[in-house]
């Protein structure tokens, strides 16, 4: 389980923003609300690029919140600024998997989540290179191979044509019924309804 429990953020000038939700281990949620409504603040809670004014965000029976971001549980696409540019597609898809130099069966593993989005084509190309929508599912393949067990995706299909869109659904589906957590930031209700996910609505 993960459970966000009154976790308390507060811009300067702004009311506090405050959050309170759980999801079972397994589990998929999406978090909607109005632009600007704090969606990707609380994305940067959970990651640990922002800390926190109150409140504690627990995975399992532990909190995180003494964890450094590459300690916690979450693997997260955010809404731009996702890929290194030094590298290539297939490597920054390996970070997902590990720091380390890859073996061949890690390479294996990230080549095929590239194919699977269909992009398979483009591994040796640079970030640079690419379209925003062929970005956006690089940072989504580095997501699906990642052990970490909690998906964080702010708006990940935003970029992507109907049949790319179709891909990247179908993936995350196939994670989340293997076990992955998985929580979405979409505008899009149709997506949450093609996943059969429930939502935390947040600004109302
Ligand atoms: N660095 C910052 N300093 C001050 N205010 C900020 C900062 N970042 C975000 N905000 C404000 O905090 C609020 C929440 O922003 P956030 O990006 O979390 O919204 P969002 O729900 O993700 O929006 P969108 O759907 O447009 O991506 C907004 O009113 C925004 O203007």
């Amino acid at each position: 389980m993960l459970r966000v429990d009154q976790l308390t953020y507060t811009y300067p000038e702004y009311p506090p923003l405050v959050f309170d939700f759980s999801v079972a281990a397994g589990a998929m949620l999406g978090v909607v609300g109005p632009s600007g409504a704090g969606k990707s603040t609380l994305f940067n809670l959970l990651a640990g690029f922002l800390v926190a004014d109150s409140g504690d965000i627990r995975w399992g029976d532990q909190s995180v919140l003494a964890q450094g971001p590459s300690h916690r549980p979450f693997a997260v696409l955010f809404q731009g600024d996702n890929l290194f540019e030094h590298l290539s597609v297939l490597d920054n898809v390996g970070l997902g998997l590990s720091p380390r130099l890859l073996d061949p069966v890690q390479r294996q593993v990230c080549a095929a989540a590239l194919a699977t989005l269909d992009i398979g084509e483009l591994a040796q190309r640079l970030p640079g290179e690419l379209s925003g929508g062929q970005q956006q599912r690089v940072a989504l393949a580095r997501c699906l191979v990642s052990p970490r067990p909690v998906m964080l995706l702010d708006e990940p299909f935003s970029a992507l044509d109907p049949a790319s869109r179709e891909d990247a659904l179908a993936a995350v589906s196939q994670v989340n019924r293997q076990g992955k957590t998985v929580l979405l930031i979409t505008h899009d209700a149709a997506d949450l309804e093609r996943l059969g996910a429930p939502s935390y609505r947040i600004g109302d």
